[in-house]
């Protein structure tokens, strides 16, 4: 970074607009990190093994972090398609609030300090798997497939599926079929998740010439794949359950979840294929951020449950 005028000012058409504290928070894309850290959390206290919480915490600011580091180098890189999209042109690096040198800084930095941090805090392996969440969301899902392919969700969010196994692997320093189910669980859950949003959000993607599924195949085939995801997610939703790891309050709790999201991909495919899918299509993305942090939170509670009853 240079001065002090350049490091607080962003440049875009000659234009100088002041970088606020607020815009830099913007660049880690906190709400989503929000949900990405509470499955990665959830990862960690469900684990079989006591952590202190101070150990804890600092898994959890690691996963954070990494989180909004990665989100950060992907709004440097995306900052020409979010200056075409309605729904991101206002965004630091777009609107010239941040300068792209200076947002690219931060990802880098805080990429390899949240890295560190969790060597430090935790073990090698949660270190590692945090490492390949981050290189992935970068390099695999932003610069490669993004713009390429309308699979670019569905691989790429692999990277969005790693936190609970990474919270997981913070606790044990393994790697077990319980942290493999919930990352399978965020891996399917991720494409219905992000389809729901792009069928309303299409012409944003079509305008930035973005891949996405919509676009690429239409709004009957994107419906069609909800539907067929979403059932995917079913049998994996309740596998922590069939595995032995919780009991059956979180098998109830799964069930019925997965089967309103199902609910709500079949009310999505029923739509017509207009706007008047729109409304249906707001509701499904909404139930699914519901969907997933509700599901998380079922598995402490059904230990607590479990624990108080046996
Ligand atoms: C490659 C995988 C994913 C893609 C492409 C994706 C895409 C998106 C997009 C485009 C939005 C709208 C953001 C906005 O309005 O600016 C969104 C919102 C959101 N996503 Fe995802 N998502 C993915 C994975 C995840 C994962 C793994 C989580 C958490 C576990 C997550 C949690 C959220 C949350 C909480 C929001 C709402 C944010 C808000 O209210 O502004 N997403 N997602
Ligand atoms: C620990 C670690 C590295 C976690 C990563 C978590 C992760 C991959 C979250 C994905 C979240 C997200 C908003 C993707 C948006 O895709 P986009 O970039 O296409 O959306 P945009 O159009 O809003 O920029």
């Amino acid at each position: 970074m240079s001065d002090t005028a350049h490091t607080l000012t962003g440049r875009i058409d000659g234009d100088v607009a002041p970088a606020r504290v607020r815009d830099y928070i913007d660049l880690l894309k906190p709400r989503v990190m929000s949900l990405v850290v509470f499955t990665g959390w959830i990862g960690v206290v469900i684990a079989p093994v006591h952590v202190h919480p101070f150990k804890t915490l600092l898994a959890v600011i690691a996963i954070a972090l990494g989180s909004g580091a990665a989100g950060c180098i992907n709004m440097w890189y995306e900052r020409d398609l979010d200056a075409l999209m309605a729904r991101t042109r206002n965004r630091p690096l777009p609107a010239g609030r941040v300068a792209p040198d200076d947002a690219l800084g931060l990802g880098v930095l805080l990429s390899v300090f949240s890295v560190l941090l969790m060597a430090v805090s935790t073990n090698l392996v949660a270190a590692a798997l945090l490492a390949v969440a981050i290189l992935f969301y970068v390099f695999i899902y932003t610069i490669w497939l993004k713009r390429r392919t309308p699979q670019n969700i569905v691989i790429g969010g692999a990277a969005g599926a790693f936190p609970p196994m990474i919270g997981w692997a913070a606790a044990t320093g393994d790697v077990s079929s319980v942290g493999i189910a919930l990352f399978l669980l965020v891996f399917l859950w991720t494409p219905p998740h992000f389809w729901a949003l792009a069928l309303y959000r299409s012409e944003d993607y079509r305008r930035a010439g973005v891949p996405m599924l919509p676009v690429v195949a239409g709004p009957r085939e994107t419906k069609c794949q909800m539907v067929i995801y979403t059932l995917l997610l079913l049998p994996v939703a309740i596998a922590p359950t069939l595995l032995g790891a919780v009991g059956w309050v979180y098998g109830t709790v799964a069930l019925a979840l997965s089967l309103g999201f199902i609910g709500h991909a079949i009310a999505v495919w029923r739509t017509a294929d207009d706007e008047t899918a729109f409304g249906a299509a707001r509701k499904m993305f909404r139930y699914s951020l519901i969907y997933l942090a509700a599901l998380f939170a079922a598995l402490p509670v059904d230990l607590v449950v479990s624990r108080i009853a046996g």
